[in-house]
């Protein structure tokens, strides 16, 4: 290990990243996916933070940069920075108080001013507002839990018997539809003549106009022969003696010819141009569409990142266009030029004629070797382009990061190298190139309907079949799901890392109406358990099911239109707040909007804006806050009315406040069923912060794939030896707190305060 080496894994060790790195199949070198797909939240953030400590900086900050980890790392974190950051500055931005509480001074800040600065302890003696803030996030059960009294759950009791399990481990027969192999049906249908699929989704009328140009191209073509043979017949002209009035006819005649080239150029082009275009734009809509269609760990693999895609979608189909337009409208006059040269050859010298065909094969051999060196050089140039289109993607997308740790030269210097290997390879592909164009250059045009061999890689995309099929079944014409989940057996590891089980042996039942959440240690797989549910991947073993039906036997469109997700890094897009709201739910009423915004806790925020909910949140939302952007994600999602609804971190950039009136928001949320009759939406809240789940009915504790508790808040809190009641203790900083406690209602008491 060279001293580099070393320096990063010390730097990973102490932003506790060391250990499950080293759990990774290829250990520091295994490829994380773009933006780190194939990572956790709270793995993401340690990485991140082992970056920091790495850049060794004299002032660090850290904006909400552990709030996807789980007690238990925050604090190894936070102590590691502490001594890593000795004597230096930190500036902390953090809505968890536990984050901020060892902090030299604390600063509240309120619509852009700082209101209170002070320690934790004299924050707590002299300030309302913070104490109210740190009530808000404190575990006590007595005030806030639901009444768990009528039916305690033990500690470790699933809800699913002990038949139900044996019936789920039966081997189940494969599910048809996955029995066929897609690779198979791939490699039979990328066999099938690619000049055929060129002129892709074109109709009769299109055809036509093939034709047209044909004809036109086909005229084009015949006149350069007969040019060739009024050159000879004007050279005899000379010699006879009426050589004037020949040299005469034939200059008219070559006028003649010129115009009508002139014409059939024109129409040539424009036909075959038309087709062209409509044929590419056929391609790339469909091969949009067929890309979107792809489960996602499709989308994970390296060759189907924003820049291969990207080429696949752009420069693959622009190839179609560059085919039809240009080199078949060539090709086809250069047939008509073959035959009508033949035919003058043949009319003026048989002999010679003869001998021009017999070197027809040589010319097409020159035309094959030059269709090859096309494929190489055009490939190198694409697979150059692709590289630069993802890295130039990935550092706009990341542009704080980067301009944040100063890696603009570093990016320009990847960008040079990414493209400095395909430069020296063209630049002796373009000496190669020269060469063979200079041999075979009679033939140019038909190398290029040789080339048609190249055009592959978007056919294969199209053709590939999706593992998950999002529209089979297609009788999507059901009444709304109650919400019941049953999770049987599940066996699961992500396509990319077969090598490491995710979930292993995972039973889980959950009522509908339901309130569940899922706690423990980062990476110990809960937002794979959603992405699940949502059939973002298929499990290996077990069964899913929803209304006691598999998930597989649902279509898959329909069924996500029941369950709404919620992320910790929404999305938004560059459109306005309301079209943000409504983004999947057509035909929301204002009244509607309004509503779900209220209940998500932004209403009165984006009522405050001068354009209201016609504000523009700018590319990503970025105009917005961290939290905006989470209420804006959750109104989103409750303008759907799920029947299922999923909170991945979802609530993890709100203040204790907001976050408080959402959750409860978000615990009366009713959904109303065909039949009218009001019925409750099935909940499963992931989250780190265990206020935010402290309510729930069930709390499931999570570790390495497995569940290792399961109850209600105040079961799990008895079993002192839990895990659970282990992230309880330190997240509410019990000891500190009861003793706090009992001083703040002294305080009440004397009259200190009036409703802390
Ligand atoms: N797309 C992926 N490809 C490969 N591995 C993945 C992928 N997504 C997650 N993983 C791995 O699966 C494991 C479980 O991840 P998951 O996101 O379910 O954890 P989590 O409990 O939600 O963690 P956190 O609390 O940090 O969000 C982790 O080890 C992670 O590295």
């Amino acid at each position: 290990m060279d001293a580099e080496d070393e320096e990063i894994q010390k730097a990973a060790v102490m932003a506790n990243a060391h250990s499950f790195i080293s759990q990774l199949p290829d250990d520091y070198s295994t490829e994380v996916g773009q933006r780190g797909v194939q990572l956790s939240g709270g793995q993401k953030q340690r990485i991140a933070i082992a970056r920091a400590i790495l850049k060794n900086p004299p002032i660090l900050l850290l904006d909400e940069a552990t709030s996807a980890l789980d007690s238990e790392s925050e604090k190894v974190v936070q102590d590691a920075l502490d001594k890593a950051m000795q004597g230096r500055t930190v500036i902390l931005i953090a809505h968890r108080l536990s984050t901020v509480i060892n902090a030299d001074m604390i600063a509240v800040v309120e619509n852009g001013q700082v209101t209170e600065t002070g320690t934790h302890r004299n924050l707590l003696d002299s300030s309302k507002f913070y104490n109210n803030l740190f009530a808000m996030q404190n575990l006590n059960p007595v005030h806030e839990s639901r009444d768990t009294s009528s039916s305690p759950e033990p500690a470790n009791t699933q809800q699913i018997s002990p038949k139900e399990i044996e019936q789920a481990k039966e081997p189940r027969e494969p599910d048809s539809q996955l029995k066929e192999s897609p690779k198979h049906e791939e490699q039979e249908r990328g066999k099938s003549a690619i000049f055929f699929r060129i002129w892709f989704d074109l109709n009769k009328r299109d055809f036509g106009r093939i034709a047209l140009g044909s004809f036109a191209a086909a005229c084009s073509g015949i006149s350069k022969p007969i040019f060739g043979y009024c050159i000879i017949a004007i050279g005899v002209a000379y010699y006879e003696n009426n050589a004037k009035r020949e040299v005469e006819n034939y200059s008219i005649f070559f006028s003649i010819i010129g115009f009508l080239s002139l014409f059939s150029h024109t129409v040539q082009h424009y036909f075959f141009g038309m087709v062209g275009e409509k044929a590419m734009t056929n391609l790339r809509r469909a091969l949009y569409s067929g890309v979107l269609r792809n489960e996602i760990a499709w989308f994970e693999k390296p060759e189907n990142n924003i820049g291969p895609l990207t080429s696949r979608i752009i420069n693959d189909t622009s190839m179609v266009k560059t085919i039809i337009a240009d080199r078949m409208s060539v090709i086809v006059q250069c047939i008509s030029s073959i035959l009508i040269a033949t035919i003058v050859s043949m009319v003026v010298n048989w002999r010679m004629g003869l001998v021009a065909w017999a070197v027809m094969p040589c010319h097409f051999i020159g035309g094959l070797i030059q269709a090859k060196s096309a494929k190489g050089f055009s490939g190198d140039a694409a697979a150059a382009h692709s590289e630069l289109v993802a890295l130039a993607s990935e550092s706009a997308t990341n542009i704080r990061t980067v301009a944040s740790f100063c890696h603009e030269d570093h990016i320009l210097r990847k960008a040079k190298i990414s493209l400095e290997n395909p430069r020296r390879k063209c630049r002796r592909e373009s000496i190669k190139y020269g060469i063979i164009q200079g041999v075979s250059l009679c033939l140019w045009n038909i190398a290029h309907a040789v080339a048609l061999c190249v055009l592959t890689p978007a056919f294969q995309t199209l053709d590939r079949k999706t593992e998950i099929e999002p529209a089979i079944p297609e009788d999507s014409n059901l009444d709304r799901i109650k919400g019941s989940i049953e999770f049987q057996n599940i066996k699961f590891n992500y396509p990319l890392r077969p090598e490491v089980t995710v979930l292993n042996n995972f039973s889980l039942q959950i009522e509908a109406g339901r309130k569940v959440a899922f706690v423990g240690p980062s990476g110990a797989g809960k937002s794979s358990v959603l992405a699940l549910l949502l059939r973002f991947y298929d499990p290996m073993e077990g069964r899913i099911l929803i209304d006691r039906k598999e998930i597989r036997e649902y279509n898959l469109r329909w069924l996500r239109r029941q369950i709404g997700l919620v992320q910790q890094e929404p999305l938004l897009f560059s459109s306005s707040i309301k079209a943000n709201i409504c983004y999947g739910t057509d035909g929301a009423s204002e009244t509607e909007i309004v509503e779900v915004s209220r209940e998500a806790n932004i209403d009165e925020f984006i009522s405050n804006l001068p354009d209201g909910y016609e504000t523009v949140v700018g590319e990503k939302g970025c105009q917005l806050s961290g939290g905006q952007k989470q209420r804006i994600a959750i109104a989103r999602t409750l303008l759907k009315r799920p029947a299922i609804l999923l909170l991945d971190e979802a609530t993890s950039a709100l203040d204790a406040e907001s976050e408080k009136s959402v959750v409860s928001a978000l615990a009366a949320i009713n959904l109303r069923n065909n039949g009218g009759i009001l019925s409750k939406t099935t909940q499963i809240t992931v989250a780190h912060r265990l206020s935010t789940i402290i309510n729930s009915d069930t709390i499931i504790v999570m570790d390495k794939g497995e569940i290792v508790e399961i109850g209600s808040h105040s079961a799990l809190i008895t079993a002192s030896e839990g895990v659970y009641s282990r992230l309880y203790q330190l997240q509410s900083l019990a000891g500190e707190y009861i003793l706090h406690t009992v001083a703040l209602e002294m305080r009440i008491q004397q009259g200190h305060f009036k409703n802390p």
